[in-house]
Parts: structure tokens; sequence; C-alpha cells
């Protein structure tokens, strides 16, 4: 069974939004878990747009399930992850002013930094991941710097499944079976969604777990904007 880790950044940017405490994060992580998600993903940026250093440590009593923080491991994020102690680490090869994550490790020319940090965060007890694009070659590398996990950035798949071409699921078939033999395991994430995640999970012959964030929120808010107005109409009737 694959396991849903949901990320939380989006509902910490409606609460950026007006400056208070509204959606607050540690609630909505407390009621994910409790409606049976088996993870919390976070993804703090440098410049707390969304989800902010102090919340990876306000959320740690709230999270029962599997704790995932995913960045460029900056120092500053190092640091956070060693204070912290997640279970999981995913570290994603960010631009400072990347709008959101767009491109997997080049695990040939980061070797030795990966594995610098890999070894560092195993040795704390932290499980390591590391955002890769379908490219044999990288996967290959990544297994040579130690890392317990790759994540597969699923951007194209989604891009390509929406235009109907399901064919574009094959490369992510052959490094989901390449990281096993490799003895590693596999997450996947970006733009997952309702839509195409069902034939993705059904495709890849190892999965161990989602994270998904952007389209499992806006379609909360579709899902439940029913309900919500009926509400309201019920209070003003
Ligand atoms: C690594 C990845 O694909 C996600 O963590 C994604 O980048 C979420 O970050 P944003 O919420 O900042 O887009
Ligand atoms: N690692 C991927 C993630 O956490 C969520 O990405 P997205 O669903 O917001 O694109």
């Amino acid at each position: 069974m694959t396991k849903l880790s949901v990320n939380i950044n989006k509902i910490a940017t409606l609460r950026n939004s007006r400056g208070g405490d509204s959606p607050n994060v540690e609630q909505a992580a407390i009621d994910i878990q409790n409606f049976g998600a088996e993870g919390i993903t976070i993804h703090p940026r440098p410049d707390e747009r969304h989800i902010r250093y102090q919340d990876a440590y306000d959320l740690v009593p709230t999270i029962k399930t599997e704790y995932n923080i995913e960045g460029n491991p900056i120092q500053k994020f190092i640091d956070l992850v060693l204070d912290v102690k997640p279970t999981q680490v995913t570290l994603v090869p960010d631009a400072v002013d990347a709008i959101t994550s767009n491109a997997g490790w080049d695990t040939v020319t980061h070797q030795s930094f990966l594995q610098e940090v890999i070894s560092e965060f195993k040795s704390n007890d932290i499980r390591t991941s590391i955002f890769i694009d379908t490219d044999a070659k990288m996967i290959e590398n990544a297994a040579k710097t130690g890392a317990d996990r790759i994540e597969l950035y699923t951007e194209n798949y989604a891009v390509e499944f929406a235009k109907g071409n399901k064919e574009a699921v094959l490369p992510y078939v052959e490094s989901s079976q390449l990281a096993h033999d490799l003895g590693m395991d596999v997450n996947a994430g970006h733009d997952l969604s309702l839509d195409n995640i069902q034939f993705f999970a059904q495709s890849l012959p190892f999965l161990d777990e989602v994270s998904i964030g952007h389209a499992l929120i806006s379609e909360s808010l579709y899902l439940g904007l029913q309900n919500v107005i009926n509400m309201y109409l019920h209070k003003l009737s």
C-alpha cells in the first residue's frame, strides 16, 4: 500500500495571507491525520512565504504519523531538520527564488555534498530521500549517496496525463524498478491529483509514499464549497 502524506504548505499560505492564525496549521495537521492521512509533509522555503521554520517545531507534538520535511539543504535547513528530527527528510535542489520545485538533483555533480548531508541525517536516525527526475544515471548515483529513498518528480507525468498521454508513466515505472533494484524505496510527488493518482499508483511496481499538497487542498475547497454555502444559507434563513 502506498502511503499518503499531505503537504500542508497551502494551509500556511492561506493563514499568512491575513497575518493571523486562521486556518491553524497544527489543527489542520491533527484533522488531516484523523481523517486517515498517513503522513504530514512540509516544505519550508527560505522566504517563509508559506510554512515557517517555527511551524516545523510547533507541528512536532501534533504529528503521530510520519513527518516529512522537504527542502534545499542550506545550513539553516540542515540545522532545523537535525533539531526537529522528523521521520524523513527529502532533499530538493530548489533555487532560493523558485516559485515551486522544478527539477530533481544532479546526483553526479553534487554526489559528495549529498553523501555528506545524508550521512549526517542518517546518523541522527532520520530517513533520507532525494528528489529526482526519471534519469537512470541520476538514480544510480543517488544510490551511491547512501539515500534510503528517492522521490520521483512527477510534474511531467501530471502534465502529460492531463493531455491523455498515459505512456508518460513509463519512465516512472522504469525508475521505480531501478531504485528498488538498487536497494532504495520510492516516493513520488508534485502535481499529483485525484485525476492522475490512481493510474500512477497502479502502474508503478514500487511506490511507498506520495506527498500531495496543491491539488489536494484545491480539491478540498471545491468539494467542500457546496456544503459550506448551504451551511451559510441555513444560518441566514
Ligand atoms: C518537492 C515538491 O515537489 C513539493 O514539495 C513542492 O515543491 C511543494 O512546494 P511548494 O508548496 O512551495 O510549491
Ligand atoms: N513532494 C511533493 C509535495 O509535497 C507536494 O507537491 P504538490 O502536490 O504541492 O505539487
